[in-house]
């Protein structure tokens, strides 16, 4: 067949499949309170994103509106390219959330039984016991379970309907650390089954050890996507904290090894790579100083310090 010069390329370009989650500037504010402010991230399938932040910071609503349960006043929330309404209805998306009762006097076979009985796709029983570690209390009356065995549960009714994306806030509440350890195991067989998991904590160390990818939000708003290494990069930093007065803050950041610094009437605190150098720095260029303090930030630290930091700081330096 002869070529024709400039005609479009015949090769059929699929289109790329899209993301398990994506979120573009999404706000929600109930009346004076912004809870999420400009949110955009996108999670893409098989991934495992720990959403960290401290009490209010805005997780619960981000995934109130990832789950359609509230709408959101601006932006768009996708999930597989749908709406959560939709991706939901087609059992693509399983939840496991703070609230929600269950029926006390029942046994917890009996609870997957019934669950099982309304789903339109649902994995069998058995399987559903088996992929969420609780046939060693099928028998058990759902008001009898401890704090871990009850989070258990809430995990498999999420697993019902064999869902690609599992979205969990605060799955481990109220378990000690060895009921913990447990369900982080169960969790490591559902990613590596290719399973997208979304899951809100306070706690630094289960993002770390659990997830692909943090984001850390405040104040409604995500201050870092990072993986667990370049939060563990930012936990090798050095504080360095002293008086002065007429401290600049653009001279402060030009001394060697300062990632940021923050002044705060004569108060002065950096951010730095390099403690021995920046001090050098400070000595023979910066202002006069007093009580100097150097201490390391730590992987709970890096953490603080980015929750921590008054908006004012923020907004001139993003956290990533
Ligand atoms: N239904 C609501 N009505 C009024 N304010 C709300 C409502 N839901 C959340 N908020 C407020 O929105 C902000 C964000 O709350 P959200 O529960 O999303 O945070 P969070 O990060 O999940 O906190 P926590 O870790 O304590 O659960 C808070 O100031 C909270 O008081």
């Amino acid at each position: 067949m002869p070529t024709v010069h400039g005609s479009p390329p015949t090769t059929a370009v699929r289109p790329a499949p899209a993301a398990a989650i994506s979120l573009t500037g999404v706000s929600k504010s109930y009346g004076d309170v912004h809870a999420v402010t400009g949110l955009s991230f996108t999670v893409e399938p098989g991934q495992t994103i720990g959403l960290l932040g401290p009490n209010g910071a805005g997780k619960s609503t981000t995934l109130d509106m990832l789950l359609g349960l509230v709408r959101p006043d601006s932006g768009e929330v996708r999930l597989f390219g749908q709406r959560p309404a939709d991706a939901i209805r087609s059992g693509r998306v399983g939840a496991m959330l703070q609230t929600g009762g269950m029926m006390p006097e029942v046994r917890v076979r009996d609870v997957i039984r019934l669950v099982h009985r309304l789903a339109r796709h649902p994995l069998p029983v058995d399987e559903i016991m088996r992929q969420a570690d609780i046939e060693d209390i099928a028998r058990h009356r759902v008001d009898k379970l401890s704090g871990g065995q009850r989070q258990r549960l809430r995990f498999a009714l999420a697993i019902v309907e064999d869902p690609e994306l599992i979205v969990l806030d605060e799955p481990t509440a109220g378990m000690d650390v060895s009921a913990r350890h447990r369900f982080w195991q169960t969790m490591r067989a559902q990613t590596r089954a290719g399973r997208t998991l979304l899951f809100a904590t306070h706690y630094m160390e289960e993002a770390d050890s659990a997830a692909d990818r943090i984001l850390v939000m405040h104040e409604g708003r995500l201050l870092a996507d990072s993986t667990p290494a370049e939060m563990k990069a930012r936990a090798g930093l050095r504080r360095i904290a002293f008086t002065a007065s007429g401290a600049e803050h653009t001279a402060l950041r030009s001394l060697p090894g300062v990632l940021d610094a923050h002044v705060h009437g004569e108060s002065v605190v950096l951010r730095s790579t390099d403690s021995d150098a920046t001090v050098r720095g400070l000595v023979l260029d910066g202002p006069p100083f007093r009580n100097l303090e150097i201490t390391g930030l730590g992987l709970e630290q890096a953490y603080l310090s980015l929750t921590e930091e008054p908006s004012e700081s923020r907004e001139k330096e993003p956290a990533r």
